[in-house]
Formats: C-alpha cells, structure tokens, sequence
C-alpha cells in the first residue's frame, strides 16, 4: 500500500529540460490522478517522450519536481519503480518463440511467477493467439504483448508513450479497449498523443501542452463543455431566422448549410432558439448544440496564448506558478 494514500499517481511541477539551446520542457506542470486514463497530449516536438523520460530516471531534469504515488523520483525511483509498467520504447520480442513463450523469458528473468503469463495475456485479450509465433502477430497484437508485458509485475500505474503510433485503424480500437479495461479495473494508466481527438474517446483526464508548457488540464467533459459553444440550427428560410435570432440579440454566422448562434454573454439554450423561430413559424429540421473538441480547444489556446487560460487549470498543485 502507499504512504501517501491520496496522493496522485504522478505530480510534476516546474519541469524543465534543454538539449544545448532547445528548450524541450519549459515549466511544466501535470498532475495525473489515481485511476482511471489520463492522456498526456501535444503535438509532436512538444516535450511528450522528453518529460515521461525524466519521470521514469531515464533522463535528468534541469529543474522542477516530479513525484511518482506522492513520492519524490529520482530521488526514491527504486521504491516504487515496481508500482510502474512503461512501453517507451519497443520491447524487443523472439519472432519464433510464441507470445506465450515470450511472456514467459521475461517473467523468468524478473523473477515474477510463471502463472502470471496467462494472467496477463488474458487481460490484453491475447489468449487465443498466445500459441502463435510473435512473427505471425499483427502490429496491433504486437504492441498488446508489449502491454502484457509491462502487467507482468502487476504495476498500478502504466505508461503508454504513443502507443498506437504506426497501428491501423482496428488496432488503435484494440489498443483503446486495452486501456479502458484496465483502467476499468482500478489501474491508472498514463498515455502520451499527438492525435488529441483520438485520445478524447477514451481519456478520462487530460494535459494539453504545447512547446513544453501546461495549457490546460483536468476532466475531459469539463475542459470540453465550453461556457459559450454555439447552437447549430436548420431551418428552410435561413435568411428570415438569421434577422429573428439577430433581433433578439443573438449573434447569428451562417456555416455549411446552417446557421451557428451564440452570444457574447453566455451560452444559448436551443429552447430558446427553437422558441424564437417557432413564433414566428419557421420550422427547425435540425438543433443541436456544437461542442468543441480537444483539438478546437487546443487551437483556441495556442491562439489565446497563456494569460487567457488560467480558468482552464483545474489540478494546479499547491505552490505551482
Ligand atoms: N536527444 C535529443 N537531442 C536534442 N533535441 C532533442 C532530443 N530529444 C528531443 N529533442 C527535442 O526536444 C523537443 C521535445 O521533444 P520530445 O520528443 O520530448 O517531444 P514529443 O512531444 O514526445 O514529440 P514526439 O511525439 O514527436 O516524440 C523537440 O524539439 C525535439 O526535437
């Protein structure tokens, strides 16, 4: 059990690190809390693998501190290093041994028990194939043996650095459910993106960093429900609805067929909008709500630049500038 029951499962606070005159991480922030998926994203070049490195005593940091279930690393790394399974690199598999086997080397050679391996291959949904040569393996099947691996020691925190980088389409939804379940099981699994709307489907928490930096963090659904996301509306005779919905004081864009309403102030309730034109009998085909995605959110950030967001912070640790 952990000293340090409520601490996260990862807190970094301050990080820096340059390679000669690149600034890789630049006063970097992140708090990864117990449970559930937490998805590190940014666009590449923007200090992912850099700073999962620092965390891991791959690499040291210029500065900051960074801290793995509330205890400080690297300083006391080898006290919870075996609380932590990590895919930053790929393992390197026998081609003709089967995954099974293979699962099996590794469990010997970290003295863990050989009734682990079925374990572990169930969990990644391998257990069919656990016979089969590695080399007849799919890369998606491949990078979930690499996962099995890591489970092998039973950590509670995983760490994914880009994992589905060079996977197909099915492979990336097996890859996904992979996570899910095994944060559905009470783990805390930790994974690294560029592509932020993939991400969005399954992450629970988020970073968003550009060039080193924090710019936002914290639940999805509450970095995504946007105090002012425009009502998208269809409606036979726009030109007619675009002069009602202005008359009321609503901002009114036309966009692909359809006309986008919003207000300054706040957001618009649809029933408002499907009252207004009602009155006046134009009729709604379509009427929803345009939410953002973590994408739109990451470019409305990078252009609002940092003194926009502070509101966006949600698990800032104590002491953190
Ligand atoms: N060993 C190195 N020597 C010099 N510069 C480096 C080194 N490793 C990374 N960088 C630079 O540091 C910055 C951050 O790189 P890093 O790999 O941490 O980003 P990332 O977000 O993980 O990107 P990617 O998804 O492309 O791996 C980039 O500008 C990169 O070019």
């Amino acid at each position: 059990m952990s000293d340090h029951p409520q601490s996260p499962a990862v807190r970094i606070v301050g990080l820096r690190k340059t390679y000669r005159s690149i600034v890789a991480v630049d006063d970097l922030t992140m708090t990864v809390p117990l449970r559930g998926v937490h998805g590190f994203l940014g666009p590449n070049g923007s200090g992912k693998t850099t700073t999962i490195r620092m965390l891991l005593g791959l690499m040291r940091a210029d500065q900051g501190t960074m801290e793995l279930f509330g205890e400080p690393v690297p300083g006391r790394l080898p006290e919870v290093i075996n609380r932590v399974g990590a895919i930053v690199e790929q393992p390197r598999f026998f081609e003709n041994f089967s995954g099974r086997k293979n699962l099996a080397l590794l469990a010997q050679g970290i003295a863990v028990p050989i009734s682990r391996v079925g374990a572990v291959l169930e969990q990644v949904g391998l257990s069919d194939r656990a016979g089969s040569a590695f080399g007849t393996y799919s890369l998606g099947m491949k990078q979930r043996l690499a996962v099995a691996a890591t489970l092998l020691k039973d950590p509670e925190l995983l760490i994914f650095d880009e994992p589905t980088n060079g996977l197909d389409p099915q492979g990336i939804h097996e890859f996904r459910s992979t996570m899910r379940s095994l944060a559905d099981a009470g783990r805390t699994v930790l994974v690294s993106s560029h592509i932020l709307a993939e991400v969005q489907q399954i992450a629970d928490t988020v970073t968003i960093i550009g060039r080193g930096r924090t710019l936002a963090e914290g639940p999805v659904a509450s970095l995504l429900a946007g105090a002012a996301d425009p009502v998208r509306v269809v409606v036979d005779d726009a030109d007619r609805a675009a002069a009602v919905l202005r008359a009321a004081g609503l901002d009114v864009r036309p966009h692909e067929g359809a006309l986008l309403v919003s207000r300054a102030s706040g957001q618009v309730p649809p029933a408002e909008v499907s009252r207004l034109l009602g009155e006046q009998g134009l009729w709604i085909s379509e009427l929803t709500v345009q939410r953002r995605n973590l994408e739109e959110l990451y470019l409305q950030l990078t252009e609002a630049g940092p003194t926009q967001q502070p509101d966006l912070h949600w698990a800032r640790p104590e002491g953190a500038a």
